[in-house]
């Protein structure tokens, strides 16, 4: 019975997706591990970034850049997101830099200070303002150091909507950067966009029956399943406007439309094409369809072919043994 349930793997660690558009976080230092923390950080979108360090030749030229960058350089500056570089050392003595980020974030609707990040060379520095996070219950990391980390950092793919993080909960974290670059290769071309284009149709959907009732909720991820499931990502990563105007009217009749229904006719046209060339060779079955059934990733879900040959080698094998086996009884036998 316990073989069917997953194994507990004791890491100590809860992977999240942590929602900090109503935070403010504070960072501490402008190094290049403080840089790549502040990459992360605009990705992230909070309310606002306090960056205390001081401006120096230690500061990092992309840290510099993004601190700098114009509200509106967009993704390639600070992502639109406000960072106010406090440009002095932290004041270690009496915490005025973290007492002034707690202020500033409980007012105007924010949800306060989020999160404190520590990445100087200054160890007592680190240890110090760890204390006093944890004595404010304000979550803290301090880059390297991980008894004054309350979560850690991992290594990060983004493409558009799709974030993917290995973590090794601090056992090898230059080798969560190689898994993660493995990972990054395996991820299929369009990924992010077919995520934004599920994104719209979801928005869209909702539109179409905003009900927030458990049978609406229901019915419009059985819905969402159906659709889900029958598009390629590389056919997701198409859907235009008007092709998801089209997968909509399928709610209505309770269909689920697929790629092919909806595709402009040029591309249909094509697929007919394809259909009859692969009739043709024999490739296809009698309707046109394929007798090895795949998902529309094209992973193979259940092949005849191997089914039967898999069935016919065993019988072939189960035959010879017991051939042997009567050719061995009938010659002691003789004897
Ligand atoms: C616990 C954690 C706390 C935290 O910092 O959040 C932590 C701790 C420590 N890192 C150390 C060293 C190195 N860290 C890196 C690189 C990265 N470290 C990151 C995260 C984390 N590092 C957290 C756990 C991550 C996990 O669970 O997997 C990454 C993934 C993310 C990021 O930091 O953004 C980023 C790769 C990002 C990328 O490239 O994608 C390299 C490699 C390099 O620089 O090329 C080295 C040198 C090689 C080596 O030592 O292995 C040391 C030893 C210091 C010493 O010896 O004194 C400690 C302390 C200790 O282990 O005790
Ligand atoms: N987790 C990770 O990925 C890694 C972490 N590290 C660790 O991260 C820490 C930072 O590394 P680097 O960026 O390479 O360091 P760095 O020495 O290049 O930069 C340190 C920064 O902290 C600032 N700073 C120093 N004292 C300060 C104070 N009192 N107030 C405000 N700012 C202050 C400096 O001005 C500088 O901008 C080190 O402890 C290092 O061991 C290093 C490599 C990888």
């Amino acid at each position: 019975m316990s073989g069917e349930y997953p194994l507990v793997e004791p890491t100590g660690s809860l992977l999240l997706a942590w929602q900090v558009s109503r935070e403010s976080i504070l960072l501490v230092g402008a190094g290049p591990v403080a840089s790549s923390r502040l990459y992360h950080l605009v990705c992230a979108q909070p309310r606002k970034i306090y960056v205390v360090a001081p401006d120096d030749d230690n500061v990092d030229p992309e840290m510099r850049y993004r601190m700098t960058a114009d509200p509106d350089a967009g993704a390639g500056g600070n992502g639109g997101v406000e960072i106010e570089w406090i440009k002095r050392k932290y004041s270690e003595h009496d915490h005025a830099d973290l007492q002034l980020v707690l202020q500033d974030g409980q007012g105007g609707g924010g949800g306060g200070l989020g999160m404190v990040l520590v990445a100087t060379d200054d160890a007592t520095l680190s240890t110090r303002i760890c204390a006093e996070c944890r004595r404010l219950r304000i979550p803290v990391n301090v880059a390297d150091v991980p008894p004054e980390c309350d979560f850690y950092f991992g290594s990060v793919l983004r493409r558009g909507a799709l974030s993917v993080m290995v973590s090794t909960n601090g056992k090898g974290p230059r080798i969560a950067a190689r898994l993660r670059r493995r990972i990054e290769k395996s991820i299929p071309d369009g990924a992010g966009e077919a995520i934004a284009r599920v994104g719209d149709l979801r928005a869209a959907l909702r539109r179409v029956e905003p009900g927030k009732g458990n049978d609406a909720i229901a019915q419009r991820m059985q819905w969402m399943i159906r659709v889900s499931d029958q598009w390629s990502i590389e056919q997701l990563a198409r859907m235009d406007p008007d092709m998801r105007h089209r997968v909509l009217q399928g709610w209505a009749t309770d269909s689920a439309p697929s790629y092919y229904d909806v595709a402009p006719a040029r591309i249909n046209s094509l697929a007919a094409l394809g259909l009859r060339a692969g009739r043709a060779v024999g490739l296809l079955g009698p309707g046109g369809s394929c007798p090895v059934d795949r998902d529309p990733d094209g992973n193979v879900r259940r092949c005849p072919f191997v089914l039967g040959m898999t069935g016919f080698v065993t019988g072939l094998v189960t035959a010879s043994v017991a051939v042997a086996a009567w050719h061995r009884y009938s010659s002691m036998s003789r004897r």
